[in-house]
């Protein structure tokens, strides 16, 4: 339950809605629990007077609330049982449009809370998820954070919303009838409520059963949008190598782990309600039995009226008692969400803006100073004590095996990740003295796997950018050597890209990322390896267009490829994490044996 006291911000934030929401409550059961009364006063006053001549029944010993205690006054005043019954029958249906009034009420205020709660709760578990480091994506699973900010916001809604409802439904209609049941008889009311302590046991105990089976429900829930959320985004590759029924396999086993737990939650919940009935009825059948020897007897004022009432109160309980289980399984499984929720809220990113970190216009004069970066998740050490000097300005090329560290070089630069050592400055600032938004709005970074948003090609061209023309959007991809076959496309510019659309070519996609890298026109370029899906004539059309472009600017470029047309200050080899050439071009050629010169031998073979 302590988890929940996340949610105390909300109803603080929401304190007028919930705080009138209780009262519509109070009303409506205040109203409700008159109904009994009357009914039962009108069977005595009709038994009354048929006995003895219209004559009205005493209420001496009997107390009613202030308001029925007019009507009955008023009633005293008037003749004919048929006027005294039509009386009663308008009132009662004034009291049921009156309970159903506030009922209307109650649910505009607190439901309609709970729905607002939801809503600055998805937006706030979405603001936590954009504000962490891509070590929390590595370790958790994009099923898993769906799951969170889908199904266990909406349990922790049926907390703010139907459980709240229903505890103070619960207590305002217990209160007010066993008041009113006490007043009128003690003994009966005793007897009549003598199942109650059992069906809070039974409650209690398939309530445990309910919250384990309901843990492990969400967690093969889990699982399962995991596995699925997986196969929609490796359906090509799981076609091409045909493994649709190993994926169908592995879904089924998952699918039947779930089908096992919802279908024991379903026969608990079955074996429930019967229970809960059964002992409502055994309070029905206690209190005509028992009422019904008193009036035999002549004992303790209780007439058929009495009885009448009391039999209308435990069925007024009924659903409220019933629902108690319920709420406390919707509570439980709320606080169970929000304990999920508040793990996730509770990590604090890594990477942060430090309190003297600063908005600087960066040129691009940029040094690695004896970096090591290990990955904390798998040990690797990607950079050891590496060194390198960017001046502003330059262009330069950054080649190397694969797994040798280029792209950490460019993760290191966008501070996705911080070193374990050493230093990393731009124009003389430590990254981290520079604010992080600041950072990444000043470098245009291609990464390697190129990702396009399920959007128009120029919306995904003029992401983010608030005030690019047009005509700026055309250029980009001009420059980055797609415009005419985007122009090609029926709807041109305005063609969807992913799911909803057109799938572009590997190439197309990487040229798209590339125009929207170039209209942020940064001083600093940062392109990893976005040329490796183009052919020949279209890399040197693009080459060409950079070649002009990248003058006054400076540019890291990461490629397994020698490009002829473009000139670049110096150009560098990494292995294992450190440089191990470096030079102009013309320098790494005279290197023997060197890993640049055999590449560049080996590509003009090629
Ligand atoms: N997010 C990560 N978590 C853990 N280890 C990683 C991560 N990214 C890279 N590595 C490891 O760090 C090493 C360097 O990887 P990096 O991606 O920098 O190489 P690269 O030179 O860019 O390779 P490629 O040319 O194939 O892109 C590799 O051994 C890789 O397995």
């Amino acid at each position: 339950m302590k988890h929940l006291r996340a949610l105390n911000k909300y109803f603080w934030k929401y304190r007028w809605r919930l705080g009138f929401g209780v009262f519509f409550v109070v009303l409506s059961n205040y109203f409700n629990v008159l109904a009994p009364q009357l009914t039962g006063y009108v069977i005595d006053y009709v038994n009354h007077s048929l006995q003895f001549n219209g004559a009205a029944p005493s209420t001496d010993g009997k107390s009613y609330d202030i308001l029925i205690k007019q009507l009955i006054n008023y009633i005293t005043t008037m003749s004919g049982a048929w006027n005294v019954v039509l009386l009663c029958v308008v009132v009662l249906i004034i009291l049921a449009l009156l309970k159903a009034f506030f009922l209307f009420l109650m649910r505009q205020t607190i439901i309609v809370m709970s729905r607002l709660i939801e809503y600055d709760q998805k937006n706030e578990v979405y603001k936590h998820y954009q504000q962490l480091d891509a070590l929390f994506y590595k370790r958790n699973s994009t099923g898993d954070l769906m799951n969170r900010i889908t199904e266990d916001v909406s349990r922790v809604r049926m907390f703010t919303g139907p459980a709240i409802m229903y505890v103070v439904n619960l207590v305002t209609i217990i209160g007010f009838s066993v008041f009113f049941m006490f007043q009128r008889s003690p003994e009966l009311t005793l007897y009549v409520l003598l199942p109650l302590p059992v069906l809070a046991a039974i409650i209690y105990v398939v309530n445990q059963r309910i919250h384990k089976q309901s843990e492990v429900i969400q967690e093969s829930l889990s699982a399962l949008t995991t596995n699925a959320q997986e196969s929609y985004a490796g359906i090509r590759v799981i076609k091409s190598f045909t493994q649709e029924n190993t994926m169908l396999r592995f879904f089924t086993q998952n699918s039947e782990k779930y089908r096992q737990s919802a279908v024991g939650l379903a026969k608990i919940e079955a074996l429930y309600f019967p229970s809960i009935t059964l002992l409502i009825g055994l309070s029905t059948l206690l209190t005509i039995m028992i009422g019904g020897l008193y009036y035999i007897h002549g004992t303790h004022n209780i007439g058929p009226g009495t009885i009448v009432e009391f039999v209308i109160y435990v069925n007024m309980l009924t659903f409220p008692v019933s629902a108690i289980g319920l709420t406390a399984s919707m509570i439980q499984r709320a606080a169970a969400s929000q304990k999920r929720l508040n793990e996730f809220l509770d990590i604090k990113p890594a990477i942060v803006d430090q309190p003297m970190a600063r908005d600087i216009p960066l040129h691009g004069d940029i040094i690695f100073n004896n970096v090591t970066m290990q990955y904390p998740d798998t040990g690797i050490q990607a950079l050891k004590h590496f060194n390198l000097h960017i001046k502003a300005g330059e262009k330069i090329a950054i080649f190397g095996r694969t797994g040798s560290g280029k792209t950490t070089l460019a993760q290191i630069l966008l501070r996705m990740y911080d070193p374990q050592e050493g230093h990393v400055s731009i124009d003389g600032a430590d990254l981290r003295e520079i604010k992080l938004a600041a950072l990444r709005q000043q470098i245009s970074y291609v990464p390697q796997d190129v990702f396009l948003f399920s959007d128009t090609i120029y919306n995904n061209i003029a992401s983010g950018e608030a005030d690019v023309t047009e005509e700026q959007v055309h250029e980009a991809a001009r420059q980055a050597g797609v415009h005419e076959e985007i122009l090609r496309f029926p709807q041109q510019y305005q063609t969807v890209v992913g799911e909803r659309g057109v799938t572009l070519s590997g190439g197309q996609k990487q040229r798209v990322s590339i125009a929207r890298a170039i209209i942020k026109n940064p001083h600093i370029l940062l392109f990893d390896d976005c040329l490796s899906a183009v052919d020949a004539k279209t890399e040197s059309l693009i080459t060409g267009h950079l070649n002009n472009y990248l003058q006054n600017k400076t540019a890291i470029i990461i490629t397994h490829r020698i490009f002829a047309s473009l000139q670049f200050d110096r150009i560098f080899v990494l292995d294992e994490g450190v440089v191990i050439e470096q030079g102009t071009h013309e320098e790494l050629l005279q290197i023997p044996d060197g890993y640049y010169a055999a590449l560049y031998q080996q590509q003009k073979k090629g």
